[in-house]
This record gives structure tokens, sequence and C-alpha cells, in this order.
């Protein structure tokens, strides 16, 4: 699937910006980038829901048409379920609205439904919630899969839960375009990211690729009590309300100057760039959540 010179303009707002996007069969997108990027705009054009402004689609070569809509399945951000019906009548529910379905049985399973099935749909907690619209998703056994932020609002358990069935649905084969503001997210599920902001791609590729392309070195970590002066040390530092981060290529040498410096060292953490770096680093602003 693929995207080339993507726009959309809501009056005004130009919320697209002209984008160029491919995925291929097999593999996991991420759209990643703060709110209001422009990543539910995006999904909504290439899932053939909202017509673009200017650019165009391609699925398999062709425009959008009766084969795209056969082969994709749709988690939304937002769906209102049918309610006073239980997850199993839900579910059978959506199953009439397609010709070809996956079995129940095996969407239950793949999607850890078991517990709740016959729970009305309204009782669910957040995280199976979730599992059900990526179950109603999957009905028609889709050969690219949407899912918009599909963990926003999740508890950090059941982000990772959920995590684990998309892993599992990639290892069937699916093409996923997934969108979140969750850089671990987008880390863990995605085989390449494009990182949007105000509308726009600002870096695309995997993101071992990404991080290797714009950093090296790792960053040190202390409390922000440990530097009253940090000015002083001629480091790259970076202060944050309770800490101050050290990017630095040469680790030995950095240490050196703090251990000259007297600087307490005991609660000194070292971790490595993540995407939430190369993000402040390519627009000078931390990601909103
Ligand atoms: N139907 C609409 N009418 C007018 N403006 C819209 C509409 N939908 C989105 N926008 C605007 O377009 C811009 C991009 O919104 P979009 O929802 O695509 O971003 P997003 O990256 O998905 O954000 P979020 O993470 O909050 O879902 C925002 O400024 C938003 O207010």
């Amino acid at each position: 699937m693929a995207a080339f010179g993507l726009e959309k303009r809501y009056g005004k707002v130009h919320a697209v910006r002209g984008i160029d996007l491919s995925v291929t069969s097999g593999r996991c997108l991420g759209l990643l980038g703060p709110n209001g990027a422009g990543k539910t705009s995006t999904l909504e054009m290439l899932e053939g829901l909202s017509p673009p402004s200017a650019g165009e689609i391609r699925y398999r070569g062709e425009a959008l048409g009766p084969r795209f809509r056969d082969e994709a399945g749709i988690m939304f951000q937002h769906t209102a379920l049918p309610e006073h019906i239980t997850v199993r009548e839900t579910l059978r529910l959506f199953s009439r609205l397609y010709p070809r379905t996956r079995s129940q049985d095996e969407l239950i399973a793949r999607c850890s439904l078991e517990e709740f099935l016959d729970r009305d749909s309204r009782r669910l907690s957040g995280g199976q919630r979730q599992r059900l619209l990526l179950a109603i998703a999957l009905i028609n056994d889709p050969s690219v899969l949407f899912l918009d932020e599909p963990t926003t609002g999740l508890d950090p358990q059941a982000r990772r839960n959920f995590w684990h069935l998309i892993e599992d649905i990639k290892a069937e084969g699916k093409t996923i375009l997934l969108s979140t503001h969750y850089m671990e997210e987008a880390y863990t599920l995605c085989d390449e990211v494009a990182i949007m902001d105000h509308g726009q791609v600002i870096a695309l590729g995997t993101p071992d690729a990404l991080l290797a392309r714009h950093f090296s070195g790792v960053v040190l970590q202390l409390p922000a009590e440990a530097l009253p002066a940090p000015e002083s040390l001629s480091l790259e530092i970076r202060r944050h309300h309770d800490r101050i981060e050290i990017e630095t290529s040469d680790v030995n040498a950095t240490l050196a100057k703090l251990l000259a410096a007297n600087i307490p060292l005991n609660e000194l953490r070292i971790r490595g760039r993540t995407l939430e770096d190369l993000f402040l680093e390519l627009t000078g602003e931390a990601l909103r959540g």
C-alpha cells in the first residue's frame, strides 16, 4: 500500500501537508506523533473513509476499490458498540456484515476474549474493550489492518498485553498501519515508523536506522541536585524538572570530568537513545502524550 503527495484540509485547517508513505505486505508501519500531528487524518484517508484533498493512494497497485474494502480491517480510535448485548453477541452481529468471516472461536482465542464473552460490552475494562474492537477489526480476516491509537488510555500492563496480541497478528503475515503517540509502542511493534509533526513526515525509516542516523553514544542521567552548576563542566547537558541528562559518545571522558568535579555518581544511570529523543532533536519539542 502506498500514498503519494497526500493532503487533507478541513476548511482553513491544513491537517496533512503532502506526505508520501508506503508499506510492504506483511510489515508494520507506524505513524508516530503528538496530538494534532495529522495521524488520524492520514489513516482515515488510507482507510478509504475520508477523501484526500490532494494526492493519491494505491493498494496492490490500484486505486482503493472493492478489493481493498474486502481485504481491509479497521480498529477505530472511538467506536460506539451496540448496547445491552454481550461480547459474544456483538461478535455475531458484526460477523453478519461480511460475506467471508474468520471463525468465531479463532477470533476469541486470538484476541483473548474467553473470560468476558458473556459480559455486556459496556461492562468491559479499557483493555478488554480494545481486545473486542481488535476482534471486530479482524472479523473479515483482513490482509491489511489499521489500528488508530489502539492503546491510548490503557494502563501499562494492558498496553503490553495488547502489544503481544498485535505481535501474534503480525506473525500471521498481515500488513499493519498503526498510529500512536507512544514511542515505545512504535519501537516494539513497527518495522518502519513515519514520525509526523504539523501534518508532515519529518523522519521515516526503521526505528534503529533512524536512531543510528541521528545519534551516536548514550545519555547519562543524574538527579538535578547532583550538578548544581553543570554549565561549568562544558558538557552537552539537557535539564529536566527532576534530572539532568548528559549526551555523550565518550562515556569514559565524560565520567572522568564528572569525577574530577567531585560530582556524586551513586545515582548515575545510563540509557540508550530513544525515538522520544529523536522527536526532541528534530522539533526542539518534547512529545506531548
Ligand atoms: N473533522 C475535522 N474538522 C476540522 N479540523 C479537524 C478535523 N479532524 C481533525 N482536524 C484537525 O486536524 C489536525 C490533525 O488532527 P488529527 O486528528 O489528524 O491528528 P492526530 O495526530 O491524529 O491527533 P490525536 O493524537 O489527537 O488523535 C488537528 O489540528 C485537528 O484539530
